[in-house]
Parts: structure tokens; sequence; C-alpha cells
């Protein structure tokens, strides 16, 4: 029941905005396509729901050619929200599950549940424009799983969300993956959806750069990162451990890079030599980071909060390899 994405490549006139992209992706788990702004994630998407015919390449599902009735059956959350301002929450959700061909008693069986699920229930006859931003994200979620689809693709589904709408909105997500669905979003915000996805598919400038499950991406890393808060005068324990980089300082609290293979408990040593030592462990590399080192050659001795944080913020097109 795989998805495949077959050489992919599509331009807007000059512009090449897919460059040839292949992967596939499984039911059961939750794949994050992940990337900055201008990378291609939309276009991907768009060509996966047959809204643009790509130049190159196709998209299978199940081992056959993806086709519009193969479509009927998917679920689509596009970027731009596409609700009917003046209907009812209710109405506009069961008119969404007769399009995809359910009767009306159907869809408003599952019309019902679903509000139920997405914590609008008592929305049911309150116009769509009355909701709040987040809420109406809710129910255009809810138009997009209305008909049970098999295959759901939502972009940028977590833009604007609160961080309790975001981790209730994965859990929905979640469960429709552990369920057999095939469940593709898209974000430019790494470091928002970093513990959300499982799988991860990291483009940029239309290429894939980085792909697998998160768990395998962080372990393949070079760059391993330390935390220490420690009561020293100065920062002169650092000479005693060698390669050691400074990532960012706060009070008492620094962060440090240090090369794969170099022993922590060196570091812990040098610090306690230093001052009582509050606080000291291993952070895992964030997504920031692992898409710095996928585009840039040696970003994993160089690494820097500063980075991070305007890719987090914005994001910061790197150069694809
Ligand atoms: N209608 C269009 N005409 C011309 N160029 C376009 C058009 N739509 C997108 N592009 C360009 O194609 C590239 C990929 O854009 P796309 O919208 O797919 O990226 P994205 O990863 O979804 O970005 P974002 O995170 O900002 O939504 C960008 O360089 C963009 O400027």
């Amino acid at each position: 029941m795989a998805l495949e994405v077959r050489d992919v490549a599509y331009s807007y006139s000059e512009r090449v905005a897919l460059a040839g992209v292949d992967f596939e992706i499984s039911p059961g788990v939750l794949t994050g396509l992940l990337g900055p702004n201008g990378a291609g994630k939309t276009t991907l998407m768009r060509i996966m729901l047959g809204v643009l015919a790509p130049d190159r390449g196709e998209i299978r599902h199940d081992g056959r050619p993806v086709d519009s009735e193969a479509r009927q059956r998917w679920g689509y959350m596009p970027q731009e929200r596409g609700l009917y301002p003046g209907m009812p929450v209710g109405e506009q959700v069961v008119y969404f599950g007769r399009l995809h061909g359910l009767s009306r008693t159907e869809a408003t069986i599952r019309a019902r549940s679903l509000l139920d699920e997405l914590g609008l229930t008592d929305r049911w006859d309150q116009r769509t424009d009355k909701l709040s931003g987040g809420l109406q994200q809710r129910l255009q979620l809810a138009t997009a799983l209305v008909h049970h689809p098999e295959v759901v693709v939502l972009d940028e589904p977590f833009a604007g969300l609160d961080p309790v709408a975001v981790a209730e909105l994965s859990d929905s997500l979640r469960e429709r993956a552990r369920a057999g669905c095939t469940v593709l979003f898209s974000s430019h915000q790494l470091d928002l959806v970093q513990n959300l996805c499982e799988d991860i598919l990291m483009v940029d400038e239309g290429r894939i750069v980085l792909r697998g499950p998160l768990s395998a991406l962080r372990a393949a890393s070079t760059g391993v990162q330390l935390r220490v808060s420690v009561h020293a005068a100065d920062r002169r324990w650092l000479d005693r451990c060698p390669g050691a980089t400074v990532v960012s300082e706060e009070a008492d609290e620094v962060r440090i890079a240090i090369p794969r293979g170099t022993d922590p408990l060196t570091v812990l040593d040098a610090a306690r030599a230093a001052g009582p030592v509050d606080d000291f462990g291993l952070d895992l590399p964030s997504l920031s980071q692992l898409f710095l080192e996928a585009v840039t050659p040696d970003a994993g001795a160089r690494t820097t909060g500063g980075a991070e944080q305007a890719l987090a913020a914005e994001a910061t097109p790197g150069r694809a390899r």
C-alpha cells in the first residue's frame, strides 16, 4: 500500500521547483515533508493531488499509477484554506462528504463524530467565518477526513496553531496513520514538528536532502551537543576539552558541540574542576541541525544557535547536495 513518488520534476517557466524527487511513504507512520520556504513542498503536494501535472515522473499508490478516481478516496488540506465562510460548520463537513460520494445520512454521522473528536461538537450550527483561525483549521481538517480517506495530504496543517492544538491535531493524524491511512503533512517550522513526525522527508531547492526515521537520522548525525550548567568564574575550563565548540551561552548554561567519539564525561570532569555543576546532559540534534548538516557539509562542526533560530523562524534556504 506504499505511496510512491517517482522522479517527479516541475518548473514554473524558468524556475525549477522540483528537480527529480523520488521517495515512497508507507501507511502506519506519520510522515513529515519538511523544508524551508520555497523548497517545493506545496508544488509536490499539488502534483500528488493532480492539481498540477508534472513535467516528468509519476505518482503511484498500491503499485498502480494514481488517477482521478483513486484520488476521490484521498483527503487534502490545502495551504490556502478553502472553506465556505457563510456555511454552518456541520453543513460544511456534510457537504464535503457528499462531494466524495457519501449519502447525506452517512456524511452526517461521520461529520458529527469528527467534529466531536476535533472539539467542535457545540459549533454545528455556527457560521464558519465566526470561528477563530485555529478552529477553522480544525474544521478544514474535518472536511479532509470525512470520507475516511486512504491517503491524507495536508499542506502546513500546524501553521498558526497554539501548542495544545498542535498536539491534539498530531494525535488525530497519528491515530489515522495507526489505523492504516497514509498520512503526509508539510511544514517549514522544523522545530515545531520535530517530535510529531516519525518519518522525515526533508526537501531543499526541489530535492530530497534527508529522509528516514527521525531516530535513525539523529543517531547518524555528526553533531553531538552537551548542555552544561556550571558556576564558574569564566569559561577557561573549556580549554581542557579538545575539539569542543561553544554553540550558545545563557547565564550559567553553556551548550557545547563535541566531535563524535569524544567522551562527554571528559567535559563533565573539566566543568566540575571549575565549579559546582547544576545540570549536565546530552542533547539530541534538532531537525534544524540535521537540516543544516544535510545542506552544508561542515555544519556539524559549526552549527550555531543563531542559524537554527533563523531557520526555525523563517527558514534559511541552504545549498542542496
Ligand atoms: N505560481 C508560481 N509561479 C512561479 N513560481 C512559483 C509558483 N509557485 C511556486 N513557485 C516557486 O517554486 C518554488 C517552490 O515553491 P513551493 O510553493 O512549492 O515551496 P514550499 O516549500 O511549499 O514553500 P512554503 O513553505 O513557503 O509554502 C519557489 O521557488 C516558488 O517561488
